[in-house]
């Protein structure tokens, strides 16, 4: 399978001459993968994304998008990345959240009536349908990140890119963006580009991470095996899911577990062990009896 992203040891210099750099292992993705990037604060996650979305220009190294630079075609990248960046105030310009979501199809001279019904999907399938009347500026932080999310995937991207999409929600909208964003993966074949700092539902949300640290791309694997390593994660300032930290804990003191990726995962773990160990009891209750 083709890479749908690749970049090589990226080199980006902003205009006060603070230099980022992105080298180490390259940075590939694959069509449909859900790809989170974790990094302590200023590590260039954000620059990395505006190099994909061909915002900015390397000063070395190399960016391909579906086989393109993306800063030398940045419309027909943009046809096909829906993006949702940190602070959605900047993103939300249309006077009513129905303008905002139907903005880049009325760009594109889409007709009234596909607009229209485009608009009441998108809207329904977020759950924000009732807010379609409402001025962008006083809704809640949560509001404004899913009519963010609506703008973007307007367009049917292939690529969705997020920038800290769970800052701002609580805990509620949080499990409804993480299955939302799951649902476009799996039933619509999104590729989905995440960063967080929340590293408790990366499991959920990732089928591969990368860690960018100290000028490099530091290590990639699955979210289970980025975090066993111990030298990564401290390097980064990063600390491993609350579960992982405790089941890895188990395992080591041999018991026979698999590191959860949820909740619902653990508690099902616990359960199987916790009637093992009943069974155990029971049956030495049992044959201490029988020896008696
Ligand atoms: N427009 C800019 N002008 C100058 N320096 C910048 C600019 N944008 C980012 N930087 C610097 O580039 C470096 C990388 O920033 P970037 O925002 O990419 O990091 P990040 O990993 O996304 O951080 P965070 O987790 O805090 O969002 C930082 O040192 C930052 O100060």
């Amino acid at each position: 399978m083709e890479p749908i992203i690749k970049v090589k040891c990226l080199k980006h210099v902003y205009p006060d001459q603070t230099e980022v750099n992105i080298c180490g292992l390259d940075f590939v993705v694959n069509p449909g993968e859900r790809i989170v990037i974790l990094g302590p604060n200023g590590a260039g996650k954000t620059t990395l994304l505006a190099h994909i979305l061909g915002l900015l220009s390397p000063v070395d190294g190399t960016v391909e998008v579906m086989g393109l630079r993306p800063d030398k075609n940045f419309n027909t990248i943009r046809r096909n990345i829906g993006v949702v960046f940190q602070n959605v105030d900047e993103q939300i310009i249309g006077p009513r959240v129905y303008d905002d979501i139907a903005f880049t199809l009325r760009n594109e001279r889409v007709d009234k009536k596909e607009i229209d019904e485009r608009v009441r999907n998108v809207a329904g399938s977020l759950q924000i349908e009732d807010l379609l009347e409402k001025i962008p500026h006083y809704l809640s932080g949560g509001q404004k990140k899913k009519v963010a999310l609506a703008g973007a995937m307007i367009m049917m991207p292939k690529i969705l890119i997020m920038d800290e999409p769970f800052d701002a929600l609580d805990p509620k909208s949080k499990t409804e963006m993480v299955e939302l964003l799951n649902h476009l993966c799996h039933n619509h074949g999104v590729t989905l580009l995440i960063t967080t700092h929340d590293i408790n539902i990366v499991p959920e949300i990732a089928d591969k991470v990368y860690v960018l640290n100290d000028g490099r791309v530091s290590a990639y694997g699955s979210p289970q095996e980025v975090f066993r390593n111990v030298e990564v994660m401290k390097a980064a300032h990063l600390q491993p899911p609350i579960l992982t930290e405790l089941f890895t804990g188990l395992k080591n003191k041999g018991y026979n577990v698999d590191i959860p990726n949820n909740v619902e995962e653990a508690e099902e773990f616990l359960i199987r062990l916790l009637s093992n160990h009943k069974n155990t009891l029971r049956n030495d209750t049992c044959s201490k009896k029988d020896s008696a």
